[in-house]
């Protein structure tokens, strides 16, 4: 490229982005040890991104262009047949010890030039320990890669859907540019070909399982809504629960396989009332390990709720799946279902802060518009859609912090109720 048409002196790409910065984000990162212990997770995520900074710093963008391009991609190819073959569940079992390919491979029945191959990418990554000529240990990564809610998001996600960021380029250059909006448009129908949703063509590929188990396995270890300190479910749900023919206390309404219901027992044991979970017919097909007090109902939420009148209808992660016109209907039905001054709508969904977003949030913004054409909200737009739109009622946002879903609290408006 001449110099005439790149406004900067091409000497940067072999030059480190911040060597500057580097002494001070060591002293930093340095007396950040001490909060560690007691700091909980918000300690520990300003270390992260304090260390991500010094790794950028120190990092010229050549080697950043090779790490996006070469690096992460490889690195996909050999998790992903970790998980294909089973390697990881083996070196799980096989315990700490150091593992020989030639061994592993044999076990596996898996080519050992092949196996050595990709292992050797994974260690050059740090995700394996090199201890000799094609001899590794786990990681804790690589022994959490044995879980099915830690592995089943690099199938059901990555490799199925994994072309719609990659294309979305092209895919906007087609369509003007413009923020997609419309669910039988989206990036991944134009890079896969399809007319399928993304759940739909998930399943097509026999990943639906593995997506599945993506939902159980994601939240782990964040504040759950249910908890104390975030929502004050007896105060809110339990005190003036109706006991009646038709107790529902809680609907989750594409509840998946039941994770969070069973989720919601395991806090309230003694909760009164029905839990319902409600998804498609072959998701609700796919619930092995449910508890049997948590009742299972095929439905789709277009078409009438068929539980009226229950303490609380819930939603995780639904509406975040649609355009602001698709959940217009979605939640129309939910609506006709409440009962004034009763019923009470529980989203449990990301609320965009102006600044600061958090990078999980921001990434899962990037899902949704590569995937669905939808989108994370924001708290304005939480009260268009559910105050402007649909003409429900906002009562509180109760925050579990950055980067943590909130739990939207929603209620009839104006004459129709107020279940205070
Ligand atoms: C992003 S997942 C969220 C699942 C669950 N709420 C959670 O947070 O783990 C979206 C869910 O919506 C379900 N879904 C999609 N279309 C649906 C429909 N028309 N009716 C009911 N559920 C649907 C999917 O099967 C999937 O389980």
């Amino acid at each position: 490229m001449s110099s005439e048409s790149c406004p900067v002196d091409f000497g940067i790409v072999t030059q480190p982005n911040d060597i500057g910065s580097v002494p001070n984000l060591i002293k930093e990162l340095d007396a950040g040890l001490s909060s560690l212990s007691g700091g909980g997770n918000g300690a520990r995520h300003e270390m992260l991104i304090k260390a991500r900074t010094l790794t950028q710093a120190l990092e010229t963008p050549r080697e950043t262009m090779i790490k996006h391009c070469w690096a992460q991609t490889g690195a996909l190819a050999g998790l992903n047949f970790g998980i294909e073959t089973g390697l990881w569940k083996l070196m799980a079992k096989n315990g700490d010890k150091p593992q020989r390919v030639e061994d592993l491979a044999s076990k596996l029945t898996v080519d050992a030039v092949l196996l050595a191959r990709l292992m050797r990418h994974l260690a050059a990554m740090g995700y394996l320990k090199e201890v000799g000529v094609n001899e590794y240990q786990t990681t804790n990564f690589t022994k959490a890669m044995s879980f099915p809610t830690v592995s089943g998001g690099y199938f059901s996600m990555t490799s199925a859907t994994g072309a719609s960021p990659l294309r979305f380029h092209e895919y906007s250059r087609k369509r003007g540019f413009k923020n997609p909006a419309d669910a039988q448009d989206t990036a991944l129908m134009y890079a896969y070909g399809t007319d399928l949703d993304t759940f739909s063509w998930q399943r097509s590929l026999g990943y639906g399982m593995h997506f599945n188990h993506h939902m159980g396995g994601y939240r782990q270890g964040r504040p759950p809504w249910m908890s104390a300190d975030v929502y004050p479910v007896k105060e809110r749900l339990f005190d003036g629960f109706e006991d009646s023919p038709n107790d529902a206390l809680l609907v989750d309404i594409g509840g998946n396989i039941g994770h969070d219901l069973a989720e919601f027992r395991e806090h309230h044991p003694s909760h009164p009332g029905r839990l319902i979970v409600q998804d498609l017919p072959v998701v609700i097909g796919q619930i092995k390990d449910l508890d049997p007090a948590i009742q299972r109902m095929e439905y789709d939420f277009h078409t009438e709720q068929p539980v009226k009148g229950a303490r609380a209808y819930y939603m995780h992660s639904i509406l975040h799946d649609w355009p602001d016109e698709v959940c217009q209907r979605i939640l129309n039905r939910i609506k006709e279902a409440m009962k004034a001054g009763y019923s009470r709508l529980l989203i449990n969904e990301n609320v965009i802060p102006d600044t600061g977003v958090w990078w999980e949030t921001s990434a899962l913004d990037m899902v949704m518009l590569t995937l669905f054409s939808s989108r994370e909200r924001t708290q304005s737009d939480w009260h268009n859609l559910l105050e402007d739109m649909v003409g429900l009622k906002i009562v509180k946002i109760w925050s579990a912090g950055n980067g943590v879903e909130s739990l939207i609290e929603v209620e009839l408006a104006g004459e129709e109720g107020s279940s205070g």
